[in-house]
């Protein structure tokens, strides 16, 4: 089966991503994006990575649904909290054997989709690098990392094909150990977001480090519980980074330097929400650890209580800009 016509629905930092690197493949890339990005993209797209590789896109192309045109995967790149309201539009796009994958952060999201496409295959992918704007129409991916996309034979060919240095791409068997470990970084993006600082600046910070250590100390208990075995998706394994995280600058700059090795300007993408005033996807990732947390009654007080803060964020109670010691009192209250 033909693989390559792809739809991308959601033209953000994600989105626009795959869109440069799928195209710079030969592969086709129709992009679903509001008409902002659109005239953004009016004349091209630049997408980057942070080993050197660079390519610019002269044409960028949007979908406008033209009759029998053939789809056979369709990206969902929005944030969790759109997937709801793309439910509409991707009824009239998704074709009886469109493959759907989800590429959210976190749990949770995929589940709406698979509801309204019960008899499509829905698949989820795990982004596992950043992606920062760099100027307009230019998209730069700033840390290391893969797509990863849950096993399924149909892609075996395209995931070949799309796998490069710009993108590199696999799929895996394992997926649910997979999107742990994704999860497991992603648990510093509340931080990141409240310190309101870059990605950077907060791992280079002790402070910081000690408190991300502490969510992740949470997450591997559930994922000891589960029995999982997350595979190794930093330069150090699952188990070993809160270690790492609670070591002295003295030597975690020596033993991180991939980890320090980022954009120093990249911020995640809860960051991007909450400055710009937006619901964040907090539910779908320190929320999914509370939550299977308490259904394997473990404690979870930290990613409990960093739920709650980033709530307060959205609710406009707290502003941004928590320093390390700040943060760590706020959540020791209820530890
Ligand atoms: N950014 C990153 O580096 C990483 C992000 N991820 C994950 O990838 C997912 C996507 O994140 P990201 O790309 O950063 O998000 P963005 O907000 O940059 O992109 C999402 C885009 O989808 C658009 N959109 C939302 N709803 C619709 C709709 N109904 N129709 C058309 N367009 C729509 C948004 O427009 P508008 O804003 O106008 O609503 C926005 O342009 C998230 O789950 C995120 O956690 C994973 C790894 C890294
Ligand atoms: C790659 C990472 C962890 C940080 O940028 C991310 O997934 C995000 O920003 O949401």
């Amino acid at each position: 089966m033909n693989t390559n016509h792809n739809i991308i629905f959601g033209a953000g930092l994600i989105g626009g991503y795959l869109a440069g690197a799928f195209s710079a493949r030969g592969l086709s890339a129709l992009l679903v994006g509001r008409s902002k990005t659109q005239s953004a993209l009016a004349n091209g797209l630049t997408v980057s990575d942070m080993t050197g590789n660079q390519v610019t896109i002269d044409n960028i192309e949007f979908y406008s649904a033209i009759e029998h045109q053939q789809i056979d995967t369709l990206w969902l790149t929005v944030k969790c909290t759109a997937v709801e309201a793309s439910l509409i539009d991707l009824k009239d796009i998704v074709q009886p054997d469109t493959i759907i994958i989800c590429c959210q952060n976190g749990f949770g999201s995929d589940h709406l989709v698979r509801q309204a496409f019960p008899n499509n295959v829905v698949l989820n992918a795990v982004v596992g690098f950043n992606v920062a704007e760099h100027a307009p129409a230019h998209l730069h991916r700033s840390t290391d990392g893969k797509l990863i996309i849950e096993y399924h034979k149909r892609l075996e060919a395209f995931i070949a094909k799309v796998d490069s240095p710009l993108l590199p791409t696999a799929s895996s068997h394992h997926f649910v150990a997979d999107q742990w470990a994704k999860l497991q970084l992603n648990l510093a993006n509340p931080v990141n977001a409240l310190a309101n600082i870059p990605v950077k600046s907060m791992t280079e910070d002790p402070g910081y480090r000690r408190i991300i250590a502490q969510l992740m100390d949470e997450l591997l208990l559930v994922t000891d519980a589960l029995n999982l075995k997350l595979p190794k998706v930093t330069a150090a394994p699952a188990r070993m980074l809160p270690k790492l995280m609670r070591l002295p600058n003295w030597i975690f700059n020596r033993l991180a330097q991939k980890m320090l090795a980022i954009d120093p300007s990249a911020r995640t993408s809860m960051w991007w929400d909450l400055s710009q005033g937006k619901p964040s996807e907090i539910n779908y990732l320190n929320g999914a650890v509370v939550h299977q947390a308490k259904a394997l009654n473990l404690p979870c007080p930290y990613n409990r209580k960093i739920v709650e803060l980033v709530h307060r964020v959205e609710a406009g109670e707290l502003a941004l800009g928590l320093s390390a010691d700040a943060l760590m009192t706020a959540l020791n209250e209820s530890a």
